[in-house]
């Protein structure tokens, strides 16, 4: 499985140092792929700390050109050079606050896997989305544009809106037939299976139902990732199934 910590905006270069103390330690022989994601200026720091470890580092976000006139962007050649291996696109937050659109995005997944990067690709609708019974078509139009991807270096995270930050994650009910839509699409988009993660209020008490879900491909984590304690939690939660990832 994979699991992921998306930090958002929180966290310090002191935070990050005794996090990885912690948490490091812990991943030793660790039977599933996992991923820090702290804010820009903190991931040299984790790139150092996280070397040799079962911990990868992910951004949060890059542009999609290679470099150029855009003030506040990241590069993701940049992020690659530095060792950053993943890059989160398309979060809702961007989606919803930072004008993030499905083809803005798409210009910023294929970018990065150009540089090398690996995609977490975000989906998942809004409650009025939900509660007008367009959660499937939301998802039609949110994964029509990755047809264009390598479904070798891309993830998808399966974030309903609705489910972020609030403390109310879907049910495995919910997240069963969103991953199974997901990835018909995906099958059908890039010819090839793709994995799918659940975002959304994952917490250590309700991570291994969500993660014994069918169709869930591990969990990309928000408010519960900044305690390493929590996230350790979360991460031995998943079932360990065959090979990693
Ligand atoms: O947005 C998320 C991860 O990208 C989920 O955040 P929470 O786990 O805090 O709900």
């Amino acid at each position: 499985m994979l699991l992921a910590a998306n930090w958002k905006m929180y966290g310090s270069p002191s935070q990050l140092a005794a996090y990885c103390e912690e948490l490091l330690p812990q991943l030793e022989g660790c039977a599933h792929q996992v991923v820090l994601c702290p804010p820009f200026p903190l991931l040299p720091q984790a790139v150092m700390l996280c070397a040799g470890s079962e911990l990868a580092v992910g951004a949060q976000n890059c542009h999609w050109a290679r470099e150029g006139a855009f003030t506040g962007e990241v590069s993701p050649n940049l992020l690659a050079e530095m060792g950053v291996s993943w890059v989160i696109i398309a979060h809702s937050e961007r989606r919803k606050l930072f004008g993030e659109t499905d083809d803005t995005a798409l210009a910023r997944a294929k970018a990065a896997q150009e540089a090398g990067l690996s995609v977490i690709f975000c989906v998942g609708e809004t409650l009025a989305e939900r509660e007008g019974g367009e959660t499937l078509s939301v998802l039609q139009r949110q994964t029509a544009v990755l047809a264009g991807l390598d479904p070798q270096k891309l993830v998808i995270a399966y974030e309903p809106v609705w489910a972020i930050g609030t403390g109310h994650n879907a049910t495995p009910a919910q997240v069963a037939e969103a991953h199974a839509f997901i990835h018909e699409r995906l099958q059908e988009l890039t010819g090839q299976a793709v994995p799918v993660l659940y975002g959304g209020s994952v917490k250590p008490q309700n991570a291994g139902e969500l993660l014994a879900t069918p169709g869930v491909a591990g969990a990309l984590v928000g408010g519960a990732s900044l305690d390493a304690g929590s996230f350790f939690a979360i991460i031995q939660a998943a079932p360990v199934a065959g090979a990693k990832g």
